[in-house]
């Protein structure tokens, strides 16, 4: 395919933006069946949600990228129109802000029953700070509920949208779908047609691993063209690597053999892994330097968990497992971890609790791996007595009270829109989860935004889920990164008769801790198994005890084979055994099964 002719002028670069659930992924793929670009046979499989928790979920974790060839009615020429699918979930939002550093536009689709949510306003204002023109798209007008007025207003009035500027459509049934792409090639700006003589500069904004041809690297071409065979370099790290391939994504990779400026396409640089495609990267001309463009914020990962396979044998193959997997999502990090209880596993970080859920789902699903994951935990900063500071991601090694001088937990700003009518629950919620109120704005429709300083444990605990019961799920969440903030936390630690089980300590605020030691003590005692002696299970915070519970000891009726008679004997058997388990009980450690440890999370998981 030759795509030499499509300069500038006949571009788009756009992007779909929403909140979750709005129909992103459904506008899309009728987008793609429109043009042509999808066989009619995979339309309606939802083509562009790849991954298979994608499907299984319908929700999009990983931004896909299509090329679509669309005849305009208006001028009769053909437009190359890139459309860049972006996840809803906030636990992406630097999926998001990567993908609209490709565009020129954004289609910003809002649903006709649920109207502007914490997400349309966050991802709204990411296009507005990429400079992108915003096209709003009302969608759902099929159902009977659907309210095209009211969102309309909502749209000007929360971000001065002209009611005559929404285009209404119906992702499920069609109607109105027409009216869109050329809404695009009108109102979004063609790509810059500036460094059509410049040399090749391109932004690497995506990359992923096939299993045949290495890494895949999605590039816009923002001066210059690049060609088969030509040599370019990686600037950030100096790397020189051979363009075997390019092309267009169309919808699966399509060879043109160049890429010329303002056209969004892949190439395949021979990487060997895709740590090398740094997303963000500028690639140039091997002896043909430029200036490289502006980087990306690195993804950040803001929830910390151990994850241990659950038959300590299968050690090796889930470290091969997290390898690939990481190919295709290098926002994960992962350390090697040792836990008594657990045997070998590793402390992983994720970009959020959605995130990590997708990932111990895709380990299980596509690697066959059965994990058990610790409870997650935040980052935090810890100064210490010497003036040194720590971050630690893993209570096990959270400093003693000794050479601990203060302690700083990760904050959020959160964003919540809600219906009037739950707003007392939710505010009750908020100061529960030690949220402060900052801010309070009337939208239109009589719905509320709130906005609170929250500590980010509290958020990633069961926040949203409880978000969405006390308000039958008609509130919505946004948060964003809000700095450190010193609080006063406590290390709880859980001792079997005396011994640690460091794979449960817990970094809980001061005013939490005892319940939350009530809880898990309560619940060890369930999983524990009874044995030979009494076990002592005990929730300690520095030196004192918050809880705890006993388990007695199995009495093994020893004397059963002495048929009445010999009393001294069913003596000497009893004080026998009275021994042997003041022995055991001085050998003291009781160790918690990995079966009793995947209980313990299930019963958590169960009391949320
Ligand atoms: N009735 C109706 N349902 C729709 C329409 N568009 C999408 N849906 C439904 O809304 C749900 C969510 O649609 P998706 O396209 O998966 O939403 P999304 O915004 O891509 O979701 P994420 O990728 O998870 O953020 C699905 O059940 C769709 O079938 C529409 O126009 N009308």
């Amino acid at each position: 395919m030759d795509v030499s002719s499509f300069t500038p002028d006949r571009i788009r670069n756009f992007s779909i933006i929403a909140h979750i659930d709005h129909g992103k992924t459904t506008l899309s793929t009728k987008l793609l069946s429109l043009t042509g670009t999808l066989p009619e046979k995979i339309y309606g499989k939802q083509y562009l949600d790849k991954l298979q928790v994608e499907k299984e979920r319908g929700i999009t974790v990983k931004a896909q990228t299509c090329t679509m060839i669309y005849r305009n009615k208006e001028d009769g020429k053909d437009y190359l129109l890139n459309l860049i699918d972006t996840p809803g979930h906030v636990d992406f939002n630097y999926e998001v802000s990567r993908s609209l550093m490709a565009c020129q536009g954004a289609l910003l689709v809002v649903d006709a029953v649920q109207g502007v949510q914490a997400q349309t306003m966050a991802n709204f204002y990411l296009a507005l700070d990429a400079g992108l023109e915003v096209i709003p798209v009302i969608n759902k007008i099929d159902l009977p509920t659907a309210d095209v007025n009211r969102v309309k207003q909502e749209l000007k009035d929360v971000f001065g949208f002209h009611p005559d500027d929404c285009v209404l459509v119906s992702a499920k049934t069609g109607i109105g779908i027409k009216d869109i792409l050329p809404a695009v090639i009108e109102r979004i700006p063609p790509p810059s047609s500036e460094g059509i003589k410049k040399t090749f500069k391109g932004l690497l904004f995506d990359s992923w691993f096939d299993r045949f041809r290495g890494v895949i690297c999605l590039v816009k071409v923002v001066d210059g063209q690049i060609k088969r065979g030509e040599q370019i370099v990686a600037a950030g790290s100096g790397q020189v690597y051979e363009v075997f391939d390019c092309g267009i994504m169309h919808p699966e990779q399509k060879t043109t053999g160049a890429l010329y400026t303002g056209q969004v396409g892949y190439i395949t640089p021979g990487m060997k892994t895709s740590k090398e495609a740094r997303v963000g990267d500028t690639f140039y001309i091997k002896d043909h330097p430029v200036e490289p463009l502006p980087g990306f914020q690195p993804a950040k990962q803001m929830v910390f968990a151990g994850v241990y396979p659950v038959d300590s044998l299968d050690y090796n193959p889930l470290k091969d497992s997290f390898e690939k997997l990481m190919l295709t999502d290098s926002s994960i990090s992962i350390s090697k971890e040792n836990s008594v209880a657990l045997g070998m596993g590793f402390r992983c970080g994720f970009l959020g609790l959605l995130h990590m859920d997708v990932v111990l789902q895709r380990l299980e699903q596509e690697y066959g791996q059965i994990v058990i994951a610790t409870p997650p935990t935040v980052p935090y900063r810890c100064l210490l007595t010497s003036g040194e500071e720590k971050i630690i991601s893993n209570p096990a090694e959270y400093p003693t009270p000794d050479v601990l001088d203060r302690t700083f937990e990760p904050m959020v700003k959160g964003f919540i829109v809600l219906p009037t009518e739950h707003f007392g629950a939710i505010v009750k919620l908020c100061m529960d989860s030690r949220g402060i109120q900052q801010n309070h704005e009337t939208l239109e429709g009589g719905r509320i935004r709130l906005t609170f300083s929250f500590p980010l444990a509290e958020i990633v605990t069961d926040f949203y889920d409880n978000l969405k019961r006390v308000s039958s799920g008609y509130a919505s969440l946004d948060y964003e990164d809000n700095g450190y903030a010193e609080s006063d936390v406590v290390k709880v630690r859980i001792l079997l008769n005396g011994e640690e089980v460091d794979s449960l300590s817990a970094i809980v605020h001061r005013s939490k801790a005892q319940n939350f030691a009530r809880s898990l003590v309560k619940r060890l005692k369930n999983v524990v198994e009874r044995q030979m002696f009494q076990v002592n299970i005990q929730a300690a915070a520095g030196g004192d005890i918050l809880s705890r519970e006993t388990i007695s000891a199995m009495r093994k009726d020893v004397t059963a084979k002495c048929y009445g008679g010999d009393i001294t004997r069913r003596r000497k058997l009893l004080d026998k055994q009275k021994e042997g388990k003041k022995r055991m009980k001085s050998m003291g450690c009781v160790e918690l099964s990995q079966e009793g440890f995947l209980k313990l999370m299930k019963s958590s998981n169960d009391d949320e």
